[in-house]
């Protein structure tokens, strides 16, 4: 499919808007926290993709070790290119990806279960 490139050209927030208070920041942050969540989510459905042609494959197990290390690795690097702390960036994709496996892999069991 072509239409993934598309989707990482939604720049918003471009410039720090200049807030006087501590509420016009925060109602940035909560808008920014709304659309990682939205990311997120359509994370999350391609995951679980994943999960379903790892059944039809015959493998029966979400997690990857080598292509999650990768994930986790690629994410850092692009994080410290975007000035994010050193290891942050890391941190936060390690539970991303350890907590979609796991969803992955419940959902794989479950539509095991079904067949
Ligand atoms: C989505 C996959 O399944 C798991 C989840 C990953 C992720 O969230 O990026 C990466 C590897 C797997 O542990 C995959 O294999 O690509």
């Amino acid at each position: 499919c072509s239409d993934h490139e598309s989707a990482s050209n939604n720049i918003k927030h471009e410039k720090t808007e200049k807030c006087e208070d501590l509420n016009c920041v925060r109602k940035h942050i909560d808008e920014i926290n709304k659309e990682i969540i939205s990311l997120l989510a359509k994370r999350m459905e391609y995951v679980n993709l994943a999960g379903e042609i790892k059944l039809k494959n015959n493998i029966a197990t979400a997690y990857d070790k080598k292509r999650s290390d990768h994930v986790v690795d690629t994410a850092e690097e692009f994080g410290k290119s975007k000035g994010l702390p050193e290891g942050f960036t890391k941190s936060v994709f390690q539970v991303i990806v350890d907590k979609s496996a796991e969803n992955e892999q419940k959902n794989m069991d479950q539509v095991k279960v079904k067949k």
